[in-house]
């Protein structure tokens, strides 16, 4: 595992994970608001990589790492995990993969997550995307959800809903502050939250590319959306 020295300076065009530049997109919202499902049409037309942490967490529990019964717990209670073992996580699946584009899913998820992962990998994201849901949408979604899951269950997702606001959204107003944030209304039918994203990443695309800061692979998508 890679020491968090080895991890270097943020430089002006993106960000750099030891020897590579990154281009990091943080997805926040409550649960679910949708993140996972557009997560999905992000990589298939803009070639990012999606790492949800929750995903990553719930596979360390699978892997029986000697965090497992602790992760497992706290996804139970709806509770955040360290960030030492997320940011960990995150950091790790970054330096594993080839690609220099990444849709982080679900983090930061406090303030706690968000000041471990900057100073730890000292990556700023270029923006960072909040899916604005009802809780009672939300709620109809993840009853609906069927895959089983641990946390999916009323007790839990009352919960979930509460650690949102009172620690989630914290953070997204520290990003609208910095004008980083794209709101999306996630309470509409799929396509519809996709046209939205896709004019957003387009628009980001085209911007980046004029400055040079950003890789290509993107412009298939190019012709269909329209640029504000
Ligand atoms: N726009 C939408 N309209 C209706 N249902 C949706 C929409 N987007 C996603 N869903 C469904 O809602 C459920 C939750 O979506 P998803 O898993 O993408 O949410 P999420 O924000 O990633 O949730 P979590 O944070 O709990 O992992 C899924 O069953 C998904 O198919
Ligand atoms: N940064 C995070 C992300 C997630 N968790 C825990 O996992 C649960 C499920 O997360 P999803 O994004 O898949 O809904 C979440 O309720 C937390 O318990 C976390 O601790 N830190």
């Amino acid at each position: 595992e890679a020491p968090t020295s080895s991890v270097t300076d943020k430089v002006e065009n993106g960000s750099q994970l030891d020897e590579k530049k990154v281009t990091v997109v943080f997805v926040l919202g409550g649960p679910g608001s949708g993140k996972g499902t557009q997560c999905a049409n992000i990589v298939e037309h803009f070639g990012f990589t999606h790492l949800s942490a929750g995903d990553l967490l719930r596979a360390e529990i699978k892997s029986g790492s000697e965090n497992g019964t602790m992760i497992q717990n706290m996804i139970k209670e709806g509770k955040i995990v360290p960030s030492e073992v997320t940011v960990k996580l995150l950091q790790r699946a970054m330096q594993e993969n080839e690609n220099d584009k990444f849709l982080i899913d679900g983090f930061p998820r406090n303030e706690e997550n968000r000041a471990a992962f900057e100073n730890v990998t000292k990556i700023e994201p270029a923006f960072v995307l909040f899916f604005n849901c009802s809780e009672e949408e939300m709620e109809k979604r993840l009853l609906n959800r069927n895959q089983g899951r641990d946390d999916d269950n009323i007790e839990t997702i009352r919960k979930r809903f509460k650690v949102f606001i009172e620690s989630s959204l914290p953070v997204i107003e520290y990003y609208q502050a910095k004008g980083k944030v794209h709101e999306i209304d996630a309470g509409r039918p799929r396509e519809e939250v996709f046209e939205t994203i896709k004019n957003i990443f387009a628009t980001f695309a085209k911007e980046s590319s004029e400055t040079g800061k950003y890789v290509d692979n993107c412009v298939n998508v190019m012709t269909e959306v329209h640029i504000d």
